[in-house]
């Protein structure tokens, strides 16, 4: 498959990213209670692990799902489904995920859990119909590049970038 072209770069901190799943929490509080947080791993387990604690939510379970290789997407591989949490058709229950972008694999993790509530921080357009709750939208030419993927590191100054 060709690299999908990604012509945007948007980083995210980790104070940004706190501060994302945070409003996302206050967008889910009213439409509660949750039964548990259904995380798809692996970006999903840090925004899951920040609602769950303003939420008080401490029922929490992991759907294992592979789709990318950095920015290369292959098919969505479920590696574990749902199995301690007894989450049924998924009435009552938040799935919460970093993202959506093509939404192959909100998808997946629907067809699983058919009747639960589908969260994210982030959606790009393709992904955003699949989506129940997000907080905000990037195009789809745009990468996120989550806390956990990147480091500080040195930056050319404005006017090196311009020479070159
Ligand atoms: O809408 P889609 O096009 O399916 O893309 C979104 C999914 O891709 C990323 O996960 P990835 O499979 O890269 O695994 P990771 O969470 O372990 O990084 C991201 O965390 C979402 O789960
Ligand atoms: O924009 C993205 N950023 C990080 N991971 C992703 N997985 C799919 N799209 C993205
Ligand atoms: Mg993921």
């Amino acid at each position: 498959m060709a690299e999908a072209p990604f012509n945007k770069h948007f980083p995210v901190s980790w104070e940004e990213l706190h501060r994302n799943a945070k409003a996302l929490a206050w967008r889910l509080i009213d439409r509660g209670p949750w039964k548990g947080i259904i995380a798809i791993t692996r970006g999903g387990m840090v925004p899951a692990a920040i609602i769950a604690r303003e939420l008080e939510i401490r029922m929490i379970d992991t759907v294992c799902v592979s789709s990318y290789d950095h920015q290369q997407q292959r098919n969505a591989t479920v590696l574990k489904g749902v199995e301690g949490a007894n989450a049924g058709d998924g009435e009552g229950w938040l799935i919460i995920d970093d993202l959506v972008d093509t939404g192959k694999t909100a998808e997946v993790v629907r067809k699983m859990l058919p009747k639960a509530h589908f969260a994210t921080v982030y959606a790009k357009p393709a992904g955003r119909p699949l989506v129940d709750t997000f907080i905000t939208e990037v195009s789809q030419d745009t990468w996120i590049h989550f806390p956990w993927d990147i480091e500080l590191q040195f930056s050319q100054p404005i006017a090196k970038l311009r020479q070159s």
